[in-house]
């Protein structure tokens, strides 16, 4: 089986300790996406997992096999990286054929590897073009036809197409799927910035913060029910609103008292130990619509509003001294900065944590 397994993974750069002990089990043909902010540990992870960082302590296992001290051309994993690294001088053939020309591969097998990979990826008519006769997409392309060339059983991708434009990212971001569904056996483990990629490439979502890991699930998993504010924070965009908030009666359902006192049932069951206690209240941008009638859980004033075509942004003052609360409306709204608004959430979409950032809702 060509899962990926982590125990207890660490990694130290003499003292600095940057990976705090991750376990991790990817199961043969998953695809993985590994997100988080900057310096979280992401790319550190992803290159233990290639040989290109030792491991300073746990066990890693691909195919069953430990590989702790496996050199990397011995683990059956292809890279691609941000810079797609191709030799200028060779034809988009010659590039993708290198690989195998150096393993002895016999002709003939190269020649099927390559005009398959090259096939996958729409790469036919380049074939004999040179790096740099292609876009910025191709180029990347060519690199992952030269990582598919090798067959391997897991395919490590470090931000991809983080130097592509906004719509090159699109189109190679739909060919990576394609490929994903191409090769269900290979399992894939991705790293990126892009929210979006992550929720669309990925089986499942690593988030990582400070070398841990904070929550791993289905993408609308981890957007439904984020385990804690981190991930809460993290997985969506803009990001949830959190607000603080007092709790004032348990039970099956919850009541929190917002900053202005104003009291909120939200249906999420809480113990009589909670009572009295500081929670954050949590809401999506996205889950806010205007009240209708007298029911309503904000109302502030619009002190920006970000016409973006497809959504309308507003950022609403006057309800606590924090930050602005953000609503998302679809399409042209026609709001203006100053008018006063109420707004409303489906109590299903509301979200509490504890004091100590952990959610309270328990799985459904
Ligand atoms: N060679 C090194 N020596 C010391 N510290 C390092 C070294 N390489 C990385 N680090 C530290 O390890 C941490 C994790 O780095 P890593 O590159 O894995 O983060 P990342 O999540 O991939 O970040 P980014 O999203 O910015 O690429 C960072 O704090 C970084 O400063």
């Amino acid at each position: 089986m060509a899962g990926v397994v982590l125990k207890d993974i660490r990694k130290a750069y003499g003292q600095v300790k940057v990976i705090h002990g991750i376990d991790l089990e990817i199961r043969q043909g998953e695809f993985v996406v590994f997100v988080g902010p900057s310096g979280c540990g992401k790319s550190t992870l992803l290159r233990m997992i290639a040989g290109l960082e030792t491991i300073t302590g746990g066990e890693m296992y691909i195919d069953g096999q430990l590989v702790n001290e496996v050199p990397p051309s011995k683990r059956g994993i292809a890279m691609v990286f941000q810079s797609y690294a191709l030799y200028p001088h060779m034809t988009v053939y010659d590039n993708m054929a290198f690989g195998m020309r150096i393993a002895k591969e016999n002709k003939a097998e190269i020649d099927r590897r390559v005009r398959s990979a090259a096939e996958i990826l729409q790469l036919t008519p380049y074939l004999d073009r040179l790096p740099k006769a292609l876009s910025g997409g191709q180029r990347q392309r060519v690199a992952i036809g030269r990582a598919i060339c090798r067959d391997p059983k897991v395919f490590l991708f470090d931000e991809p197409l983080s130097n592509l434009d906004a719509a090159l990212r699109v189109a190679t971001r739909i060919e990576i799927a394609k490929l994903n569904e191409s090769m269900p056996d290979t399992t894939m483990i991705y790293v990126t910035h892009d929210q979006v990629e992550a929720m669309t490439l990925a089986d499942r979502i690593v988030v990582l913060s400070a070398g841990r890991i904070e929550q791993v699930g289905a993408p609308l998993e981890l957007y439904e029910r984020p385990h804690n504010l981190f991930v809460a924070r993290f997985i969506g965009s803009p990001a949830m609103n959190i607000l603080p908030v007092t709790i004032t009666e348990t039970g099956e359902a919850t009541t929190v008292s917002l900053g202005d006192g104003k009291p909120v049932r939200v249906p999420i069951a809480t113990n009589a130990s909670q009572r009295g206690k500081p929670a954050s209240f949590g809401v999506r941008p996205e889950d806010l619509s205007v009240a209708a009638g007298e029911d309503f859980l904000f109302e502030g004033r619009i002190a920006l509003v970000e016409a973006l075509g497809e959504v309308t942004l507003l950022y609403i003052e006057g309800l606590t001294e924090h930050e602005p609360l953000i609503a998302k409306f679809p399409g042209i709204w026609s709001g203006r900065k100053g008018d006063v608004v109420r707004l409303s959430a489906s109590p299903d979409k509301l979200h509490l944590f504890d004091e100590d950032g952990h959610t309270y809702r328990t799985e459904r």
